[in-house]
């Protein structure tokens, strides 16, 4: 007979009780002085990932506009707290004399390897198998995915990240300076990603990182943008995010993807917090 330890029952937590936990955090979270690493901050968002990973049965859009303005709120915190644990953790190892060595260290290091082999697992599913030049939108100061992508799945794809802050792309590209091989196809560039337009023709998958576009609205006319510009057969992989989790991340609704191939949209239920949606640029 199964030990009750090893029997895992999924109980959804009641969506009013999430909420209200989450509203709490939020009243802390709002009140902190300072967003960067800390055990105060640390705490505070170690809680607020482990409710929004919980089962439950959120509906996003049938929140009342007061959670909705909160909801808006976390996202735009945690988008915060995310930039700055990255800046932190990448100018400290930056200073080491192996930095590449110490990317493992990263306290969320685990996660992003689980949503590489998520991603990297649609792609192939997709038929996008080693593709030779990937573009990653939104990269940051710790630009793991690309990172765990170019070293696990794809060891012979050119990786150009893009990223919109100087400062992050400075702190990357020492990072992946200290492995050689991996430097000659791994370049960071500071570019809105509205400013990329023909450029975006040579890559043969785009992945859009979740924070690019804060908002359903942004992440939409972003879309558009790049499918403007994509070449026709690309791929587009968007992070998403589905039920609780999306107080953490905006959301892309299959209703907002217009003149995409949608190949697969996928809800993680283990501790990955994006959704990926991975999309086709249709051949004229
Ligand atoms: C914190 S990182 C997260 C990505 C994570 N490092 C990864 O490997 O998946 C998100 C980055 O998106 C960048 N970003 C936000 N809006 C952007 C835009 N319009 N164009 C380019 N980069 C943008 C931010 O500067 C930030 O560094």
């Amino acid at each position: 007979m199964a030990s009750l330890q090893s029997i895992k029952i999924e109980t959804q937590i009641p969506p009013e009780v999430l909420i209200a936990q989450i509203m709490q955090l939020h009243a802390s979270i709002s009140k902190l002085e300072t967003l960067r690493p800390c055990k105060q901050v640390n705490s505070l968002f170690t809680h607020l990932v482990k409710l929004c990973t919980l089962p439950s049965c959120i509906d996003i859009e049938a929140l009342p506009q007061e959670v909705q303005d909160i909801r808006k709120s976390l996202i735009n915190l945690s988008g915060q707290a995310e930039g700055l644990l990255e800046l932190e953790f990448s100018t400290f190892i930056s200073l080491t004399p192996e930095p590449m060595k110490n990317v493992t260290l990263y306290p969320y290091y685990g996660n992003y390897v689980k949503l590489a082999n998520m991603e990297n697992k649609i792609l192939k599913e997709n038929g996008v198998v080693n593709p030779k030049k990937v573009a990653f939108v939104g990269s940051g100061p710790m630009p793991l995915t690309s990172i765990i992508m170019a070293t696990h799945h794809m060891e012979s794809t050119h990786f150009d990240n893009f990223d919109i802050d100087e400062k992050a792309n400075e702190v990357a590209r020492k990072i992946v300076a200290s492995d050689a091989a991996l430097e000659k196809r791994m370049k960071f560039e500071t570019q809105d990603v509205m400013e990329l337009r023909e450029r975006l023709e040579q890559y043969d998958c785009i992945f859009l990182a979740a924070l690019v576009g804060m908002s359903r609205e942004a992440k939409v006319k972003i879309l558009g943008h790049i499918k403007k510009y994509m070449k026709e057969g690309g791929t587009l992989l968007v992070r998403s995010a589905k039920g609780a989790r999306a107080f953490l991340y905006p959301i892309i609704e299959e209703r907002d993807i217009v003149n995409f191939e949608v190949l697969t949209i996928f809800h993680p239920s283990n501790d990955v917090i994006n959704s990926v949606v991975l999309l086709r640029k249709p051949k004229a």
